[in-house]
């Protein structure tokens, strides 16, 4: 039965597996009678702790609206919200009653991820992070039973460095390994291309990722959202950062609601005292260091036709010193196109891909005549000095 389940680890779901498949034998037996169906609400989700659903990363997509009748796993189904001929035959969840379905689909299709599952072994380095996530927040949301009072889990958490150190990767390997719904917003956009409509997206994102839960929600460059209020700011943009504290402070409250909140930010000085106070766990995420580096360039290349010798490795580590995670990928792109650059441009219409020599040292040292570290050293002194101060590593 534990083959059923899609997140190892998730012995409810096994659970639940065994329990729909006796009340469908059941159901199959005793047929004249009622059908008891789960009650078609996300509190009766809830209780079923994700049975009949597929639901995360490795789900479909799975719109939050129930339907009265069962799908094959004994559960109840969902259709998107308003949508479809039918849509008063089928009751809706209470909470996203208020909430445009507009701004539903919107979520369900561009917010929420559907993307390839992240592991922790993606993500190179940052050890003492990943240790600290796995303890305060992954075993908390995969048993919830036993993570209870004073070893609940945070409700926001904040993860702060340079650009391009996996801060989202980290995000996203949360959901993934946790089993949760994993939404992902820039909270700039909440702020532009929402114009206007920002705070209610802020509720109508939290109301979904109840519906979903447990859920993680990602919000990049939080900074922009919950910067210190300053003369110049804006009247909408002081509302949804209202409406945002708000929805986190509901979410801390209810011990019953399973949403982790993950900041990322490049700014952390940026951000103010109420909001970083409700960010209990401020991790940070720095560049990588060279057993990281030498991880992701070695990963990369596994993936390619390369000749590099050990030593050659051990050279291009020793040479991307201050190289953040995407820098170095930047970095194994560019050598990749080496190869194909040493061609004849008549060549490229012909030739084999077996025929494409490989990736040799060559090409990375070219490649390092353009690419550069994108993060400097006095931006780094920031990030140690914030770290010291609010940070919450060893
Ligand atoms: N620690 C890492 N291990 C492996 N790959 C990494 C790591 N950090 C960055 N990368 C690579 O860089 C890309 C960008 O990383 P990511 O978006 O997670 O960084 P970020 O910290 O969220 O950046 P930003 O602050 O600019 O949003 C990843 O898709 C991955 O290819």
């Amino acid at each position: 039965v534990l083959l059923l389940t899609p997140f190892p680890g998730r012995p409810f779901y096994a659970i639940n597996v065994i329990f729909v498949g006796m009340v469908k034998y059941a159901q199959k037996k005793y047929h004249n009678q009622p059908q008891r169906t789960p009650v078609s609400s996300y509190g009766g989700i809830k209780k079923s702790l994700g049975a009949g659903r597929s639901r995360g990363p490795f789900g479909k997509f799975v719109p939050p609206v129930p339907r009265q009748d069962g799908n094959e796993n004994g559960g109840p189904q969902y259709k998107p919200y308003g949508t479809g001929p039918t849509e008063s035959s089928f009751p809706v969840d209470e909470r996203l009653k208020n909430i445009e379905p507009k701004m539903i689909e919107l979520i369900m299709h561009e917010i929420m991820d559907h993307g390839p599952p992240v592991n922790w072994d993606d993500i190179a380095g940052v050890d003492f992070a990943k240790a600290t996530i796995k303890e305060i927040v992954v075993w908390p949301m995969l048993r919830p039973d036993i993570f209870t009072g004073l070893r609940g889990p945070p409700k926001g958490i904040l993860l702060f460095g340079p650009p391009g150190t996996g801060k989202t990767l980290i995000g996203k390997c949360i959901a993934c390994q946790s089993g949760a719904t994993f939404f992902s917003i820039s909270a700039s956009s909440l702020t532009s291309k929402w114009v206007g409509e920002g705070e209610k997206m802020v509720r109508a994102l939290f109301t979904v990722a109840r519906c979903q839960q447990p859920a993680v929600i990602f919000i990049d460059e939080i900074d922009s959202l919950l910067s210190q209020r300053g003369d110049g700011e804006h009247e909408s943009s002081r509302r949804i950062k209202t409406e945002f504290l708000v929805q986190l402070d509901g979410a801390t409250t209810s011990s019953e609601d399973r949403i982790l909140v993950v900041g990322a930010t490049n700014r952390p000085q940026e951000i103010d005292e109420a909001a970083r106070r409700r960010l209990v766990k401020r991790l940070y995420i720095p560049l990588p260091e060279a057993s990281a580096r030498k991880q992701i360039v070695t990963c990369l290349m596994s993936k390619e036709h390369c000749c590099l010798r050990e030593e050659e490795v051990e050279l291009i580590v020793k040479k991307s010193d201050g190289f953040s995670g995407a820098d170095m990928t930047q970095l194994c792109r560019e050598a990749s196109l080496g190869p194909i650059r040493s061609l004849q441009s008549m060549d490229i219409a012909t030739i084999t891909p077996e025929q494409v020599r490989p990736i040799s040292f060559l090409d990375f040292d070219n490649a390092f005549k353009t690419v550069r570290p994108s993060v400097s050293s006095k931006d780094l002194e920031l990030y140690e000095n914030w770290n010291q101060t609010f940070g919450c590593g060893r």
